[in-house]
């Protein structure tokens, strides 16, 4: 389209206001053209040269556009260009194709403006605004990359706009907020680390109209920002099914004894800014006893919350989905988005959560905040959960572990020493490695690799429901224990006693009641002398302890390691220390077995002995569990 004569271009966008509906019509496609050509440019030849190339234009023909496109939309703008292909569509490709090649990596502009920052209104700022990222750069821009910042949209997890809280001001403000990974002050890697960006809209004398651009801008930042996924790679990438709901409303539910006891605090401090930054909306509720938890998830109308959201350690996550689980509506309830936030001494999920996304190991306040911005970008993954029955007939779900032995002895032996948060299992690991105990049982189970492959396995397996032995029907070393009293007789630091609910869930398609034997295809494991005896189904069982690095979220197996007896203590230390680092299987220690399981049976002839399920106590005896591929959903990056 040729561009219209230069003497026929408006000198003023008040003298476009007289023109007839026609004749804006024609100048708009022109100038809409002039703006493919820029963005393109953009695309090819970057930012710097589309912005030069623009004030060339300018100097001929086309130097009242950004003046007459304003005019044409009866207010003034700031932006120069902007490429209408990218917009609501284009970012909607991109949120159902998230890994379309993007040619050479330049993108489209999407806005661009000049502002001043909130806080240093003298300078100014070229802002332009890709679907992947936003630059910052400095005007003028004296050299290309000297004075420009670019943030990754995928590091962002909201944008606000406001006016201006001094009515003599004129300016509204927009604020984007990013978590990139940043390196430490104080020691060597990176973690994510909050950068608040705050730009000053002031290019009219008009309050109301510079609000309206800083929302525009606020907007698609924030489309940006959800549209922008932090990427997986591998395997992984398999796992998200869905995204939470936007905008959306959580549930918190958060324990004020776990850990330290600071979970309160540490949301204060940590977590409710950034789910304001991320607009999201959410209820508070602090538990006041065990078990509140899972009577209220039993019970609440599901369908006001978007997601629940756990701010404690793994036990309080434990609890709300066996509440799921024994509500009627079982199979939609547990479909319901879970998240995480570390406020416990283990967090073993939330750690897990990190590794998956394969990012470098961090604790405390780090990882929470780590969880917190997974959180508010609410991409959903399937869970697995494994079904665990006990000689009384209980059953529970667990998303983690169940342990027997030396893991399951420390983790509740060290209760007492709660209050040093996290290093409460090294004390802990430190105290039975002084006192070894070695425990005798049988131990059982059905490979993950079933040469007869799962239909044969199902096929021969026992009865769809499995029944649970009576007490009566036990050996007196089989017979559990009280819930109010651990095999030493001693008041249990955690219960789990709830009023029985009746039994809801998936069938236990591969497990045989508990008095019969188990299926003729099973591994029977020959040694009966263990040190400890631990299926876990996610990468970390605390922290800083990695048990089974390979494992993932929905890879539909339990990771079953033991310790047979004769290992010295010091193996067993340099076992745990390799744990650390999640290098522990490849020591090549004679004492250890590890092996991928969908079902496992253990029967313990120790009289005195704890077998936890997810860090809880659970009743001492006979116990089986088989795993449930992809039942919950998880909030994972
Ligand atoms: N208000 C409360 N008062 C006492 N106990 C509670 C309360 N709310 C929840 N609980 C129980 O506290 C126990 C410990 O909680 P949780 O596991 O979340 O913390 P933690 O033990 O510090 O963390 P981790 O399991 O990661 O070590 C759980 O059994 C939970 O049911």
């Amino acid at each position: 389209m040729a561009p219209p004569h230069d003497q026929m271009l408006p000198t003023h966008w008040q003298d476009v206001r007289e023109w007839s509906m026609e004749k804006r019509q024609s100048y708009t496609m022109w100038a809409l053209d002039v703006e493919s050509v820029l963005s393109l440019m953009a695309r090819q030849l970057g930012v710097e040269y589309a912005r030069r190339l623009s004030n060339v234009v300018s100097a001929k023909s086309a130097k009242y556009t950004s003046t007459f496109i304003s005019a044409l939309h009866a207010r003034p703008e700031q932006s120069v260009f902007r490429c209408p292909a990218l917009s609501r569509q284009r970012m909607e490709h991109v949120k159902t194709d998230p890994e379309a090649p993007l040619g050479n990596g330049m993108c489209p502009v999407a806005m661009y403006g000049e502002f001043a920052f909130r806080h240093n209104r003298k300078s100014r700022y070229a802002l332009s605004l890709t679907e992947r990222d936003l630059a910052v750069q400095k005007l003028p821009a004296v050299q290309a990359a000297r004075g420009r910042v670019v943030f990754n949209l995928r590091d962002c997890v909201g944008c606000r706009a406001y006016g201006a809280d001094d009515h003599a001001d004129v300016g509204a403000y927009f604020s984007a907020y990013f978590y990139p990974f940043r390196k430490r002050w104080a020691s060597p890697g990176v973690a994510r680390q909050r950068v608040e960006q705050c730009f000053r809209v002031a290019s009219t004398q008009d309050p109301h109209g510079n609000l309206d651009e800083a929302r525009k801008w606020a907007r698609a930042i924030s489309d940006g920002s959800v549209c922008n996924r932090p990427q997986k790679t591998g395997e992984r990438a398999s796992c998200l099914c869905a995204e939470v709901r936007r905008p959306c409303t959580f549930l918190v539910l958060l324990n004020p004894q776990s850990g330290k006891g600071q979970a309160h605090t540490l949301f204060t401090r940590h977590v409710q800014g950034i789910l304001q930054e991320a607009g999201i909306l959410y209820t508070l509720i602090i538990t006041e006893h065990q078990n509140h938890a899972r009577e209220l998830v039993r019970e609440t109308d599901l369908s006001q919350w978007d997601a629940l959201v756990i701010m404690s350690g793994d036990g309080l996550l434990f609890e709300v989905v066996n509440g799921l689980m024994e509500r009627e509506d079982w199979e939609e309830a547990i479909k319901t988005p879970l998240g995480i936030l570390p406020g416990g001494s283990g967090n073993a999920l939330a750690a897990s959560i990190h590794h998956y996304a394969g990012l470098q190991p961090v604790t405390s306040e780090e990882l929470l905040v780590s969880c917190g911005f997974t959180l508010c970008k609410g991409l959903v993954s399937r869970l697995d959960l494994s079904s665990v029955r006990t000689a009384s007939g209980q059953r529970m779900f667990s998303f983690l572990s169940l342990a027997w032995g030396f893991v399951a002895d420390v983790d509740i032996e060290s209760e007492k020493y709660r209050r040093v948060g996290a290093a409460r299992f090294t004390l802990g690991t430190l105290v039975r490695l002084a006192s070894l105990r070695v425990y005798r049982g049988k131990l059982a189970y059905l490979p993950a690799q079933d040469p007869r492959g799962p239909s044969s396995t199902s096929a021969q397996g026992p009865s769809p429901q499995a029944c649970p032995a009576t007490h009566r029907d036990l050996p007196a070393w089989n017979r559990p224990f009280r819930n109010s009293c651990n095999s030493n007789n001693t008041p249990n630091p955690k219960r789990t006693d709830v009023p029985p609910a009746p039994e809801r869930g998936p069938p236990d398609s591969l497990l045989a009641p508990l008095d019969s034997p188990v299926p003729a295809h099973w591994t029977v494991v020959t040694d009966e002398d263990f040190v400890l005896v631990l299926a876990v189904y996610q990468s970390h069982l605390a922290e800083d302890l990695i048990a089974a690095p390979a494992s993932q979220l929905e890879d539909g197996v339990m990771h079953l390691i033991y310790v047979k007896a004769g290992i010295s203590r010091t193996a067993l230390l340099r076992l745990f220390l390799a744990m650390e680092k999640g290098t522990h299987l490849g020591t090549g220690c004679p004492h250890v077995e590890y092996v991928k399981v969908r079902a496992l049976r253990l029967e313990p002839h120790s009289p005195k002995g704890t077998i936890t399920v997810d860090g809880e106590l659970v009743e001492y005896g006979p116990v089986q569990a088989q795993i449930h591929g992809s039942l919950a959903r998880l909030i994972a990056g």
